[in-house]
């Protein structure tokens, strides 16, 4: 008997936004109806106004009367209430007052997003509209200009002359004058036309909540990463950090920072962000740990970033944002220009202090001060030449499993260079009276033999990408603490001259290594862009990375304590 699947329907929330067309897709209604669907909810709409734009521009404007803007309301509000109303382009006073009217009596929550002069600079608000916001703002309970727009509308002019320039003193100032000038319940001073630093920020800590996006949490990994960013040549200008701020009744309630995506497909960046607001408000559970305002703010915010962050090419001009991202999400974010090295910003950050307890092991900074026990690193440098044979192996297996020469010569170039490494193992040894020879029949110490074991597993048992990420920490990990080494050198904390290990510090920080680490970090990034991982796929490289970082760890220990 054939039974029928019965699906109960599942209320949506309805969120109404009052906003114009933007015929391009990025901006206006287009825009907030596809953010409204990402999150689940039910858009309707009123139109204001109908724009003839593109990425490039807006070439005209057509109003709609006041009187039809406003049937438009009540015929959807006569229906099906909202439990948010998102309001975006008003397009002139007529329609603002006729609007303030309307909402003056109904108990929704309603947002406001001044659209005043669109991205391409053309003017959406003429000068009268912008006096009438004034009878809209009781009604507002959630305000979100940006830098331009809060200048204007709070009569605050800041010392800095461009809005890119302003310090995070004035933005704070301006956000608190935005919020009393207009009365406006709650403001959320839009940063993104700015650029702060970590400094600015640490600088009102303790003071409200401080919200870092996700992974950029202020910690001592900073200076490691630094050095990572350094030969994987992020330009320094990715410091620079969006601060958004939350203002209610004057004070300050939170700070969202996040770092700058950089891309020109910012068109729609107020419309989504706005409408994200209105559906995360609607949605956001009012239980569980923390500030249910501030978690909705959070993912409102999120989900604009990642919408610009994961944008794609479309039209001339400012593209638009990709707003189902949320359904196509990718386990990691593509490479972009200034952040060409997703793949690595993930494993390193994924937990930061084992990465860290690597590379400031005590054995690495006992080598650098030049007090670790000779007889150490004497154990230290034969494990390490037997582990390098097995290393070199490694890439040797990886040249056989490859399907393609980039493969096959990126394994069998590592391979080459790990031969040229060891050579210093040897003249080492040689200097401390031990031969070729007897390097070669010194008994395999059991550390060595667990990281050798787990990257031949890994290498014989999985495939290629698996493999690649089994030799990675070894090649990453020693271009690091070589660098961090030289970096201990110029402040003092470490030294070369007199010192044993002089060769090891110079040749791990030297050009030769990092540029087989460069490459390394290449093919590393090539593969995973190549094939993007799925979560599950991500889950288990990450857990290899974890397992060498760990046994690059305990083979620091293996020196250090002599373990046979
Ligand atoms: C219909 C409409 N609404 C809003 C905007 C502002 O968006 P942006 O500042 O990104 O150009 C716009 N350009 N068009």
């Amino acid at each position: 008997m054939a039974s029928t699947l019965s699906l109960a329907p599942r209320k949506r929330q309805h969120i109404l936004t009052i906003a114009g067309s933007d015929s391009g897709g990025g901006a206006g209604i287009q825009a907030d109806l596809k953010t409204i669907e990402a999150f689940g909810c039910y858009g309707s709409s009123v139109l204001t106004g109908l724009t003839a734009q593109n990425t490039k521009g807006v070439q005209a404007v057509h109003e709609v009367p006041t009187d039809f803007v406003i049937k438009q309301f009540r015929s959807v509000l006569s229906d099906e209430p909202p439990a948010c109303i998102k309001l975006g382009m008003l397009t002139n006073a007529s329609i603002i007052r006729a609007l303030a009217a309307e909402l003056k009596d109904l108990d929704t929550i309603n947002v406001l997003d001044p659209v005043m002069i669109s991205t391409s600079g053309h003017t959406l608000l003429p000068e009268d509209a912008i006096e009438a916001l004034k009878d809209l703002y009781p009604s507002i309970d959630y305000f979100t200009p940006n830098i331009p727009e809060a200048i204007r509308l709070s009569g605050f002019s800041p010392k800095s002359s461009s809005s890119s320039d302003l310090t995070l003193r004035e933005m704070v100032t301006l956000a608190k004058e935005t919020n009393i000038k207009t009365g406006a319940f709650t403001v959320l001073l839009k940063g993104g036309h700015a650029s702060v630093s970590r400094e600015e920020v640490l600088a009102y800590k303790g003071q409200f909540p401080i919200l870092w996006e996700e992974g950029d949490e202020e910690s001592d990994a900073i200076e490691v990463l630094s050095l990572y960013k350094k030969y994987t040549q992020i330009p320094e200008h990715q410091k620079g950090l969006v601060v958004d701020i939350l203002v209610n009744q004057g004070e300050i309630q939170a700070m969202y920072v996040g770092k700058k995506v950089d891309s020109k497909n910012t068109h729609g960046t107020g419309c989504t962000l706005s409408t994200a607001i209105a559906c995360a408000y609607a949605t956001e559970s009012r239980e569980g740990p923390g500030d249910w305002n501030f978690r909705m703010f959070k993912r409102a915010i999120s989900y604009t970033q990642s919408a610009i962050a994961s944008s794609f090419p479309f039209g001339q001009g400012h593209g638009p944002l990709n707003h189902g991202h949320l359904s196509v999400k990718r386990a990691l974010p593509p490479p972009t220009k200034h952040n060409p090295h997703p793949f690595l910003s993930h494993l390193i950050q994924s937990n930061l202090p084992l990465w860290n307890s690597y590379v400031k092991h005590p054995f690495v900074v006992q080598l650098g001060k030049g007090t670790l026990p000779r007889e150490c690193f004497e154990h230290y440098i034969k494990q390490d030449y037997h582990y390098l044979k097995h290393y070199a192996r490694a890439h040797a297996l990886g040249a056989y499993k490859a399907n393609s020469f980039v493969d096959i010569k990126a394994f069998t170039d590592i391979a080459g260079h790990i031969a040229r490494e060891s050579e210093m193992h040897v003249s080492y040894c040689e200097s401390f009276g031990i031969s070729l020879k007897e390097l070669e029949a010194a008994p395999e110490a059991s550390p060595c033999a667990a990281y050798a074991r787990y990257v031949i597993d890994i290498g014989t048992q999985g495939d290629i990408l698996d493999l690649y990420m089994a030799v990675a920490s070894c090649l990453v990990g020693y271009g690091e603490v070589g660098l961090w080494l030289k970096s201990q050198v110029e402040k003092g904390e470490a030294k070369l001259e007199g010192n044993l290990y002089k060769r090891w510090m110079e040749d791990y920080s030297g050009a030769d290594f990092l540029r087989a680490v460069e490459r390394g970090i290449e093919n590393l990034e090539r593969r995973v862009a190549e094939d993007p991982p799925n979560e599950a796929r991500l889950a288990r490289l990450t857990a290899i990375w974890h397992e060498c970082v760990r046994l690059e760890s305990a083979f620091w220990d293996m020196g250090l304590n002599l373990i046979k």
